[in-house]
C-alpha cells in the first residue's frame, strides 16, 4: 500500500519505518527541514535503539522516503496517516493547532479517494472535527478513521511491530476493511468500533496505568512508614492475574510526553461533560509530590542542602531515550538549586536536550558518572539506565565525599550493599546504613 506519514517524532517515525519494513512503500512527511535533511542523510532526530538500521535498510530498499512536500505525498498515497503533535495547553487541554492546520493541509492535497487515520492521541471528537474541515476543504470522498498508537519510548519498534492490540475506529466499512488489511500483519488482536470510542481507548489506557503508578506509589510511601519492601509487596500482587505485574515499580513518578499530558487532557475532556474525574485528579496529584520525596530524603540525611554539593544520576524520564519532556529530574534539579545545593548532573544521552530545557539553571553537566559522583555530599540515581545497575558500589563510595545515596528507582539490592558503608534511601524499601538495615520500631496500633 501507498503511505504518508505526517509528522517524524517517536510516533510518526516509527510507524512509516516499521509500515514500510511490512513492504509498504512510505513517505515520511514533516514540516521542519532540518529532520527531513537529517533522515535523508541516513540520521536519526530521536534516540531509539534499532532505528537508524531499519531506515537505513528501507531507504535502501527504496520503500521509504522522507519528505517536506506534504502535498505530494497526499497525492501519491491512498493511506495518510496524522502523527503530528498534541501538546499540553496551558490549561492542560490537548492543543489541536498541529493537527487541524495538517488535516486542513491534507484536504487541499487531495484529488481523490483518501483515508486519513489518526494516529495522534486527541480528545473525544476532534477525529469528527477533522472531518467536518476536511469536507469544507474538499469534495473528494475522505474518510476518517482512529487508530491510536500505543508505543513506548525505548521500545517503539519491539511495540509497533509486535503491538498487544490495534483498534480501529472508524464509521466507514471501505476504510474499515483496508485498515485491517493494513494492520493484519501485525496481530490478528484487531478491534473494531466507532471512533470516539477509539479515542477514549487511548486516554483511558494511558490514565489506567498512570494510576497503576501512583497506586503502588503511595503503597511505597506506606511501606517505607511500616517497614515493608513495596518490591515484594509488587510482586505478591502482580502474581494476581486480575492486577498484573507490570506498572507496579515504585519510584519518583512517571514523566514523558504522553502520561502527564494525557491525564491531564483527560481531566479536562471529563470536565467539559461536567464529570468531575476525582480518581484521576488524585493520581495526578500523587504523581507530582512523589519526586519531592528525593529532596526529603536528602534533608533528613544532610539536614540544610545550602552549599552541598548532589550528583545526579539520570535525566532521561526512562531509561534507552533521550526525550527529557516532562522529567521528574527537572523538578528535582530545580528544587535543589533553590535550596542552595550544587549540582552535578549526568546521563548517557540525554544531557543534550536536557540543557537546552534547563539553559538558566547553574547545573554542572559531566562527562561521565565518575566525574558526577566525584566528591559529592550525595548521590540520587533518578533513571535506571543499566550502566548505572552495572557500576560497582565500592567504586562509587569511592568517589562520593560522603557514600549517601538515594535511589529513586530501587536499582541497588540490599546484597549489594551490605558490603558497603552507604546511607542508603530507596523507595518503599527499608533504609540501609553501614550494611545494615534499619529497623522500624514496633507499629503502635
Ligand atoms: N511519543 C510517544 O511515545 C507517543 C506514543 C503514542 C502516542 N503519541 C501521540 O502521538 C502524537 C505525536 O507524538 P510525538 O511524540 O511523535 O510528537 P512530536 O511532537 O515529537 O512530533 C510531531 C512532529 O510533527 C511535525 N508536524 C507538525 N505539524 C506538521 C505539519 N502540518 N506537517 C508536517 N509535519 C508536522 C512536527 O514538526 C514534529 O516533528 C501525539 O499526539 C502523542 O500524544 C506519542
Ligand atoms: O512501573 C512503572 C512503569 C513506568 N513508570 C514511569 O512511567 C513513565 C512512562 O513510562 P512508559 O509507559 O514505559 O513510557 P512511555 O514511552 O511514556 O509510554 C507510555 O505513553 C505512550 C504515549 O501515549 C503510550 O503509547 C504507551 O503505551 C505508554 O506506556 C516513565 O517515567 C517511567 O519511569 C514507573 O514509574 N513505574
Amino acid at each position: 500500500m501507498k503511505l504518508a506519514v505526517i509528522g517524524t517524532g517517536y510516533v510518526g517515525l516509527v510507524s512509516g519505518v516499521c509500515f514500510s519494513d511490512l513492504g509498504n512503500d512510505v513517505t515520511c512527511v514533516d514540516k521542519v527541514n532540518e529532520k527531513i535533511t537529517m533522515l535523508r542523510q541516513g540520521e536519526v532526530p530521536i534516540y531509539e535503539p534499532g532505528l537508524k538500521e531499519l531506515i537505513k535498510k528501507n531507504t535502501d530498499a527504496g520503500r521509504l522516503q522522507f519528505t517536506t512536500d506534504l502535498s505530494s505525498a497526499v497525492k501519491e498515497a491512498e493511506i495518510i496517516i496524522l502523527a503530528v503533535g498534541t501538546p499540553s495547553l496551558p490549561n492542560g487541554e490537548a492543543n489541536l493547532t498541529y493537527i487541524m492546520e495538517a488535516a486542513k493541509e491534507i484536504a487541499l492535497a487531495v484529488d481523490g479517494k483518501k483515508i486519513i487515520m489518526t494516529k495522534s492521541t486527541v480528545p473525544v471528537g476532534t477525529n469528527e472535527k477533522i472531518e467536518n474541515l476536511v469536507r469544507k476543504h474538499t469534495a473528494h470522498p475522505v474518510a476518517i478513521a482512529s487508530v491510536p498508537e500505543f508505543l513506548r519510548e525505548g521500545s517503539a519498534i519491539r511495540d509497533t511491530l509486535g503491538p498487544d492490540r490495534i483498534v480501529i475506529g472508524t464509521e466507514n466499512e471501505a476504510a474499515q476493511k483496508k485498515l485491517i488489511e493494513l494492520h493484519q500483519p501485525l496481530t490478528e488482536n484487531i478491534l473494531l468500533t466507532d471512533v470516539r470510542s477509539a479515542e477514549m481507548i487511548k486516554y483511558a489506557s494511558n490514565a489506567f496505568l498512570a494510576t497503576k503508578i501512583s497506586f503502588i506509589n503511595e503503597i511505597a510511601n506506606i511501606c517505607e512508614k511500616v517497614g515493608a519492601d513495596v518490591t515484594r509487596v509488587a510482586e505478591g500482587m502482580g502474581y494476581d492475574k486480575r492486577i498484573g505485574s507490570s506498572f507496579l515499580r515504585a519510584g519518583i513518578g512517571y514523566g514523558g510526553s504522553c502520561f502527564p499530558k494525557d491525564t491531564q487532557a483527560l481531566i479536562q475532556i471529563a470536565g467539559h461533560v461536567d464529570y468531575d474525574f476525582k480518581l484521576l485528579k488524585s493520581v495526578v496529584e500523587v504523581n507530582h509530590d512523589q519526586r519531592f520525596n528525593v529532596i526529603r530524603k536528602l534533608e533528613t540525611i544532610l539536614g540544610d542542602l545550602s552549599g552541598k554539593t548532589i550528583a545526579i544520576w539520570g535525566l532521561a524520564f526512562k531509561p534507552e531515550t533521550d526525550d527529557v519532556r516532562d522529567a521528574p529530574a527537572f523538578e528535582i534539579i530545580s528544587s535543589l538549586l533553590q535550596r542552595g545545593a550544587l549540582v552535578k548532573a549526568y546521563d548517557p544521552i540525554a544531557t543534550e536536550n536536557f540543557k537546552k530545557n534547563l539553559l538558566h539553571l547553574d547545573v554542572t553537566y559531566c562527562q561521565t558518572a565518575e566525574e558526577a559522583a566525584l566528591h559529592a555530599d550525595a548521590l540520587c540515581v533518578l533513571t535506571e539506565w543499566k550502566e548505572f545497575q552495572e557500576t560497582s558500589l565500592t567504586d562509587i563510595q569511592s568517589w562520593l565525599k560522603t557514600p549517601n545515596l538515594i535511589d529513586g528507582r530501587n536499582i541497588y539490592s540490599e546484597e549489594q550493599l551490605a558490603k558497603t558503608e552507604f546511607v542508603y534511601y530507596s523507595v518503599g524499601r527499608p533504609n540501609m546504613n553501614n550494611g545494615v538495615r534499619e529497623q522500624t520500631p514496633l507499629l503502635s496500633f
